[in-house]
C-alpha cells in the first residue's frame, strides 16, 4: 500500500510517461516527472503527513542538471529500441512470422539482419528454413555476444532491427536483448520455444518477457485430433533437453493429446528399460 501511494504521487498525471498526448512512452519525461515530485528528494520518512514540510527536503537540483542527468540515463538511442517475443510449440508459424516481420521492416527501408543458433545445422549455417520451406539468409552463431564482432562493428551500429530464431539455444539472451534494446536502439524480434518437450521453460526464452514490449504465443495444429496444438511431443525415447529435429522427432499436439501420447511414451520407454535389464541379467 505504501508503495502505491509513494508510485501514484511520483507520477504527475500531466507529464505521465504514457500519456496520451505523448503517443510512445517518454523515459526522459519520465525522469523528470519523477525527479521533480517533492517525495523522490525526500527520505522514506517523509511519506508521513507532518514531515512534507518543504524546508524539511533537500534542495531541488537545477532543471538543467536534470535534463543533463536524462540524456545521460536515457543512452544514445534507447527511445526507438524494441523487444518482441514470439513463443509457441513447433511448427507454430514462429519463424514464419519472424521472416514476415524482417521482411516487412526490410521493405520499408530499415536495415535488417537475422540470427540463428549454429546447433542446428540441418539447412546450412547461411540461412533460416521454415518448415514449409521458407529461407531468408542469416548469421549462424554460438552465442548472441559475439554478433557485434562477427557482423562488424560499423554494419552492426547501421542496423535497425535483429531477429533471433531458436532462442532458446542462446544462453545470453538476456543481456544481448537488453543491451541491444536499451542502449542500442534496435528493434529486436525473437522467436522460440517458450517449453521444451516436457513443457518445462526452455532456456532464457521466458526470462525476457519482463524486458518485451509484445509477447505473441502462436499455436500449431493437433497431429491427432486437428484441435489448436499448445505443446510439442517429443515422439522418441532420448530424454536430454536440447535434441535437434524436425517432424521425425516431434509433433505438436493439443493438451488431450500431450497428457495421453506423453504416457504411451514413457510406459514404453519403462517397458524397453525393464526388458533391456531382463536381458542384460540373462547374458551377465
Ligand atoms: N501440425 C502442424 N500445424 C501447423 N503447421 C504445420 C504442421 N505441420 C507442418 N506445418 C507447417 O509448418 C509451417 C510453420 O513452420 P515454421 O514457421 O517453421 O514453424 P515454427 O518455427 O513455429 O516451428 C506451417 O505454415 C505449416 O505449413
Ligand atoms: C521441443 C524441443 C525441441 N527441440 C529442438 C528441435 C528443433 O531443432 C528446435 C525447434 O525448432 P522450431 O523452429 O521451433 O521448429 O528445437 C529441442 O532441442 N528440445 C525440445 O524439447
Ligand atoms: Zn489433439
Amino acid at each position: 500500500m505504501l508503495s502505491i501511494l509513494r508510485m501514484n504521487s511520483l507520477i504527475s498525471p500531466a507529464v505521465s510517461a504514457f500519456s496520451p498526448h505523448i503517443g510512445k512512452p517518454n523515459f526522459s519525461l519520465a525522469f523528470l516527472s519523477l525527479a521533480s515530485s517533492k517525495s523522490i528528494f525526500c527520505s522514506p520518512k517523509s511519506l508521513q503527513s507532518h514531515d512534507l514540510d518543504p524546508n524539511l527536503c533537500p534542495p531541488r537540483p537545477s532543471v538543467r542538471a536534470l535534463q543533463a542527468r536524462a540524456v545521460q540515463m536515457r543512452g544514445p538511442r534507447s527511445s526507438s529500441g524494441e523487444i518482441h517475443v514470439i513463443v509457441g510449440p513447433m511448427f507454430a508459424g514462429k519463424t514464419s512470422s519472424l521472416l514476415h516481420r524482417i521482411e516487412s521492416e526490410s521493405s520499408n527501408g530499415r536495415s535488417v539482419a537475422v540470427i540463428k543458433s549454429n546447433k542446428d545445422t540441418r539447412y546450412g549455417l547461411d540461412s533460416i528454413v521454415t518448415h514449409d520451406g521458407a529461407k531468408f539468409p542469416c548469421v549462424a552463431l554460438g552465442d548472441l555476444s559475439s554478433f557485434r564482432q562477427k557482423f562488424g562493428a560499423d554494419a552492426y551500429d547501421q542496423l535497425d532491427v535483429i531477429g533471433i530464431d531458436e532462442a532458446q539455444f542462446f544462453e545470453d539472451l538476456y543481456d544481448f536483448c537488453r543491451e541491444a534494446a536499451d542502449q542500442d536502439g534496435k528493434i529486436v524480434v525473437i522467436a522460440g520455444l517458450d517449453g521444451d518437450y516436457l513443457r518445462r521453460s526452455f532456456g532464457s526464452v521466458l526470462d525476457i518477457i519482463p524486458l518485451a514490449d509484445s509477447v505473441t504465443k502462436l499455436t500449431a495444429r493437433c497431429e491427432l485430433c486437428g484441435r489448436r496444438a499448445f505443446f510439442t511431443l517429443r515422439k522418441t525415447n532420448e530424454k536430454q533437453t536440447e535434441l535437434i529435429g524436425g517432424a521425425d522427432v516431434y509433433m505438436p499436439v493439443c493438451r488431450r493429446h500431450y497428457v495421453s501420447g506423453q504416457a504411451v511414451i514413457e510406459t514404453t520407454r519403462s517397458f524397453l528399460e525393464e526388458s533391456q535389464q531382463s536381458q542384460t541379467v540373462q547374458c551377465g
